[in-house]
């Protein structure tokens, strides 16, 4: 057992972690949330062509103070104009058309003497004035073929799908999902609807850690729930190990120094791994090394340890891995009330940012505290004592 400080694990789980896959997916609402791998490229210009703001006429003015003009077409949407605007001449409009060559300007259907629905008249009047470029949207004005939309390591965003579906880009390079199984560990541990009898309690772990990593971008391919027996977890970390769709084993519980730490009992002698107390709390017994080939991170058992382990030192590397340039920065608030605090060990407390920029933190030994809490306050190892108004920096869960 190694003095690890806890920016070392977090690093280290990242080193584990490593680079992930990538793949050329669809640019469509399942790559949402995905981050690029390469640039995004405009494939065509947007707007493809000259096009209306309004439903209207196309005007092409032989003198300025022209006000009426011979309708020679009529162009709804999606359809190409066939001929040409000469000086003196109007076609009819709708919006998003295609504005026939020789366009000056689009006059809105309001600022004509013209019925908006109907067919289209022979002639139609203008009235006020008629500036060149008026309603009309310029080929590429929004963006040209060629053009870079989206940097790798930015995320696809609806807008960016927007964005670059609009410029005629079918696909993008992503990042792909890490492929997770969480193994919660525990000869106590009563699967849901199971009786936890005198001694046992209600399993809840690996469904959190499951969520968790699900809101992190993994692809949660496993969730298990297995007993103190070594031989059960070697079975099973064989199997997990074997299954070339999982990317990392996440495990709780069993790290500590009792006298039945089944993860501990079998990963610790193996040469890749090792285990470390963190002078963090909650969450400091730790565990990280390659079962087989496989990448397996262990967690404490404690649920609230097991949560802010994962946000801690977890998340930061599946972000990395999942593309994300640069690790989240804490944001600063105000210390709501005076609390103690344990010096000697940087500490995670479960608490409530709130909308004046405080935060207050009730009991956060409890769930009952977590399931509340919408940020971590991160207090540094020396100090032992937060005062009402102090800076504290808060990293949102
Ligand atoms: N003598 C020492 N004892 C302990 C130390 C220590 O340094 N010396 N560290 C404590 C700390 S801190 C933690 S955290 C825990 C970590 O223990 P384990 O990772 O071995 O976890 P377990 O013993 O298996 O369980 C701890 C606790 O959490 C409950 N638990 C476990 N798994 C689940 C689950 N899947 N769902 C719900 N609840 C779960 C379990 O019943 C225990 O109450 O060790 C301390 N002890
Ligand atoms: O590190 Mo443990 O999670 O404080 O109880």
């Amino acid at each position: 057992m190694g003095h690890v400080s806890v920016a070392e694990h977090r690093a280290a789980v990242a080193r584990l972690l490593g680079v992930g896959r990538v793949a050329q997916v669809a640019l469509d609402r399942h790559a949402a949330g995905r981050r690029l791998a390469a640039d995004l490229v405009a494939a065509d210009d947007l707007p493809r062509f000259d096009n209306s703001a309004m439903d209207g006429y196309a005007v092409c003015p032989g003198s300025p103070d022209q006000r009426s003009h011979p309708v020679v077409g009529d162009v709804p949407a999606g359809s190409a104009p066939d001929f040409v605007l000469a000086p003196g001449e109007a076609a009819r409009v709708m919006t998003g058309a295609r504005l026939p060559e020789g366009t000056v300007a689009v006059v809105p259907v309001e600022r004509t003497d013209a019925s908006p629905t109907g067919p289209a008249p022979s002639r139609v009047t203008v009235v006020g004035e008629v500036a060149a470029g008026q309603h009309v949207r310029l080929r590429g004005e929004d963006v040209t073929a060629g053009t870079v939309i989206g940097t790798a390591g930015s995320a696809v965003t609806p807008a960016l799908i927007a964005l670059g579906r609009s410029a005629g880009c079918t696909t993008v390079e992503v990042h792909l999902p890490t492929r997770v199984a969480v193994v919660a560990t525990g000869a106590e541990l009563a699967p849901p609807e199971t009786d936890p009898g005198a001694g046992g309690i209600h399993e809840s772990n690996s469904d959190m850690v499951a969520a968790l990593a699900a809101a992190a971008g993994c692809d949660v391919r496993r969730v298990e729930v297995c007993s103190d027996e070594p031989d059960d977890l070697r079975r099973l970390l064989d199997e997990l190990d074997a299954d070339p769709e999982v990317d990392l084993v996440v495990t709780t519980g069993g790290v500590s120094v009792g006298a039945y730490e089944v993860v501990r009992q079998v990963c610790s002698p193996l040469p890749t791994f090792d285990f470390v107390h963190l002078a963090m709390q909650p969450g400091g017994p730790q565990g990280l090394g390659r079962y087989g080939s496989t990448p397996v991170v262990c967690l404490p058992g404690t649920p609230v340890g097991a949560f802010v382990a994962f946000h801690v030192l977890v998340r930061p590397g599946l972000d990395r891995r999942h593309g994300e340039p640069g690790a989240r920065p804490g944001h600063a608030a105000y210390a709501g009330r005076t609390r103690r605090t344990r010096a000697g060990r940087v500490q995670f407390v479960t608490s409530v940012l709130h909308d004046d920029g405080t935060v207050t933190s009730p009991d956060a030994r409890h769930l009952t505290a977590l399931a509340a809490a919408n940020c971590l306050v991160e207090v540094p190892e020396g100090i032992d004592q937060l005062i009402d108004g102090d800076v504290v920096v808060v990293h949102p869960v």
